[in-house]
C-alpha cells in the first residue's frame, strides 16, 4: 500500500515484545516494511483454508490500531520482524541487496494450510503453516526457520541447487546454516540446533535436527552413512546433516572418526559457505564438488595454505568427503 512509515508493537509466537516497522495508509495499519530494499511484506492467508496455493500470497496483514499482540497476530509478528533480521545479516555481513541482491521485495504468508507441519519457499515467497500444535507450532516462531526459507531464495538466485539427492541436501543444509547464523546474529538464545523453538512445543529441549549431533535425532554425521533412497526427494533433509556437521565443525572445531578440526569461528564459516553458494557451485553439485568449493573459497578468502583452507580440508575429512 503507499502510506507513511509507522513503527508498531507485538508479541510474538514465544510471547516476547517487539517493534515492527509497519505502513500506515487511510487509517488503517499494514505489515509493510518500507526500510529494507524494496520493502518487506507479511500476508494472512487464515481465509483461505480450502485450495491455498491458488490464493497466495493471501491478504496484506491489516491492524487497526498498529498493535500486535493477539494470539493470531503472533506468527505475522515473527514471521515480519525476522524477515527483516534476515534481511539484515545478508546486507550487513556480505552486502547483499535482498535474497536476489537487487532489493527484490520480501513476501511472507502466514497461517497458511490447516495445521499445515511445515514452511518453505515456493520461488516468490515464503510461506509459514501453523503447525498441528503438538509437533509443531507456528513456523514463523523459530528465526533459523525464517533464514532457512529465505536463504533457499539467495540459493536460487546463485548457485540454483537442484532440490534432490546431493545437491539438494547441499540445497537444505545451506538453508540450516545459514538460518543458524541469521540466530545467533539476532542474538536470543542462539545454539546449533535446528528449529527448537517451534518444535514440540510440549516437550523442551528438543529440534527437528542438530547441527552439532546429527545423530542425537538420527541423522548421519558421515557420508559412509548417507541415504539412498529416493524418499524426501533423495534425503534431502537427511543427508544434509552430514554437511551440516561439517560446517559446525568448521566453526566450532571438534574431532570424529579420528580427525580432528580446528574451529575457524562462525564469521570464517559464513564468508566461506557464502562464497561457495555465490561464485562456485553448480545447480548439479555432489557433495565432493562442494568440498572443492568451499577450498576454492577459503583460498580466495585467506590464502592457499592457510589456518582457514586446512580446517576446511579437515571438516570434510571428518564427515568422510573427499
Ligand atoms: C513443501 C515441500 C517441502 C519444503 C521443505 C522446506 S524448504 C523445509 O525444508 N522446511 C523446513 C522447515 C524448518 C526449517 C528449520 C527448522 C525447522 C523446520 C524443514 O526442515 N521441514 C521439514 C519438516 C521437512 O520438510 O521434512
Ligand atoms: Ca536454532
Ligand atoms: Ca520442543
Ligand atoms: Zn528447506
Amino acid at each position: 500500500v503507499s502510506g507513511t512509515n509507522a513503527v508498531g508493537t507485538g508479541k510474538g509466537v514465544l510471547g516476547d515484545t517487539k517493534s515492527l516497522n509497519t505502513t500506515l495508509s487511510n487509517g488503517m495499519y499494514y505489515l509493510q516494511d518500507n526500510t529494507r530494499g524494496s520493502g518487506i511484506f507479511t500476508y494472512d492467508m487464515s481465509s483461505y483454508w480450502l485450495l491455498p496455493d491458488l490464493f497466495l500470497p493471501g491478504t496484506l496483514w491489516k491492524d487497526s490500531d498498529n498493535v500486535y499482540n493477539a494470539s493470531a497476530d503472533a506468527a505475522a509478528v515473527d514471521a515480519h520482524y525476522y524477515a527483516g533480521v534476515t534481511y539484515d545479516y545478508y546486507k550487513k555481513k556480505f552486502g547483499r541487496n535482498s535474497y536476489d541482491n537487487h532489493g527484490a521485495a520480501i513476501k511472507s504468508s502466514v497461517h497458511y494450510g490447516n495445521n499445515y507441519n511445515n514452511a518453505f519457499w515456493n520461488g516468490s515467497q515464503m510461506v509459514y503453516g501453523d503447525g498441528d500444535g503438538t509437533n509443531f507450532t507456528f513456523f514463523s516462531g523459530g528465526i533459523d526457520v525464517v533464514g532457512h526459507e529465505l536463504t533457499h531464495a539467495v540459493t536460487e538466485s546463485s548457485s540454483g541447487l537442484v532440490y534432490q539427492n546431493e545437491s539438494g541436501a547441499l540445497n537444505e543444509a545451506l538453508s540450516d546454516v545459514f538460518g543458524t547464523l541469521i540466530e545467533f546474529y539476532n542474538g536470543k538464545n542462539p545454539d546449533f540446533e535446528i528449529g527448537e523453538d517451534i518444535y514440540t512445543p510440549g516437550v523442551p529441549n528438543d529440534a527437528l535436527r542438530s547441527m552439532s549431533d546429527p545423530a542425537k535425532y538420527g541423522y548421519p554425521d558421515n557420508y559412509s552413512k548417507r541415504y539412498t533412497g529416493t524418499d524426501d526427494n533423495g534425503g534431502v533433509h537427511t543427508n544434509s546433516s552430514i554437511i551440516n556437521k561439517a560446517a559446525y565443525l568448521l566453526s566450532e572445531g571438534g574431532s570424529q572418526y579420528g580427525v580432528t578440526v580446528p574451529g575457524i569461528g562462525r564469521d570464517k564459516l559464513g564468508a566461506i559457505y557464502y562464497r561457495m553458494n555465490t561464485v562456485y557451485l553448480t545447480s548439479n553439485a555432489t557433495f565432493s564438488q562442494a568440498r572443492a568449493a568451499a577450498v576454492q573459497a577459503a583460498t580466495d578468502l585467506y590464502g592457499a595454505g592457510s589456518a582457514e583452507v586446512n580446517a576446511v580440508n579437515k571438516s570434510f575429512d571428518a564427515v568422510g568427503i573427499q
